[in-house]
């Protein structure tokens, strides 16, 4: 019965979510951001980012989220500012969600959790060659989050909505252009930040976290578009829909998490 119970757990919640699947996890993420703990940081600099649309290449379902991903080859799509030392070129984009609008979202602020999260994942191109490279480095990644909550259609986020459909299964891909993901981002400079992990295997403590203070509105009918995807390739006859594709909350330890605003 253990044996089974362990396949359902671990189908529910595969093993890398728990704290403990990272030797020395001292630095993990996601994380509940409480208002009170964090600390105004008044010598936080502003964000800067700079998008080029033409760097947008493709959309990949991977068999856990879709990733948007951009030709970093070039410093056309680079975020500098903001708690980072170095610049950091945009390399893909991708989203967590569930099966409602009640769950979905890796972090939470004060508990609050919302329907998805997007996750603009950059990495140190003033320090290391590639994304493989930083990803094994303590300031080798900066990843932009946006909660995104139900309310009025995004017009924005429509182009990659009526994308999705071609990237059903696990391992399709399809060709995606002309893409500004400055879009997505919310107009509030605010943000808070800490230094974390990846929410995904390998868990790498390679992190600046950076998450914005408010979210963006997307329309119920355009979330539902994300559940549409699927977990499971064309060939496999088992078809799980691609829900609940975000890990749960990791301990604070002795982390402090920062706000550039009071
Ligand atoms: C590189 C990367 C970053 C995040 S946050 C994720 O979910 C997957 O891959
Ligand atoms: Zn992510």
């Amino acid at each position: 019965l253990a044996g089974c119970s362990y396949k359902l757990r671990h189908q529910l919640h595969p093993v890398w979510q728990s704290p403990l699947s990272v030797p020395g996890g001292r630095r993990q993420s996601p994380i509940n951001i409480t208002l009170r703990d964090s600390l105004h940081d008044p010598h936080l600099k502003p964000l800067k980012i700079r998008y080029d649309s033409n760097t947008c290449t493709q959309i990949w379902n991977n068999g856990y989220s879709f990733l948007v991903e951009f030709d970093d080859s070039t410093d056309k799509s680079t975020l500098s500012g903001g708690p980072l030392l170095n610049q950091y070129r945009l390399c893909q984009f991708h989203f967590h969600w569930g099966e409602s609008n009640a769950v979905g979202s890796e972090h939470t602020i004060d508990g609050i959790l919302f329907p998805a999260e997007l996750h603009l994942v950059h990495w140190n191109a003033s320090k290391y060659k590639s994304f493989e490279e930083a990803v094994m480095e303590g300031d080798g990644l900066a990843v932009v989050a946006v909660f995104l909550k139900i309310g009025k259609r995004h017009e924005g986020l429509q182009k990659l909505v009526d994308a999705l459909p071609a990237v059903r299964h696990k391992d399709s891909v399809v060709e995606f252009t002309s893409f500004n993901p400055s879009c997505l981002l919310p107009t509030c400079l605010d943000y808070w930040t800490y230094s974390g992990s990846l929410t995904t295997p390998p868990l790498t403590e390679s992190v600046a976290w950076i998450i914005k203070k408010k979210p963006v509105e997307v329309s119920h009918d355009q979330l539902a578009v994300f559940r549409s995807l699927l977990f499971t390739s064309a060939d496999e006859e088992e078809q799980k829909s691609m829900v609940n594709n975000f890990r749960l909350q990791q301990p604070l330890m002795n982390r402090t998490v920062r706000s550039s605003f009071s």
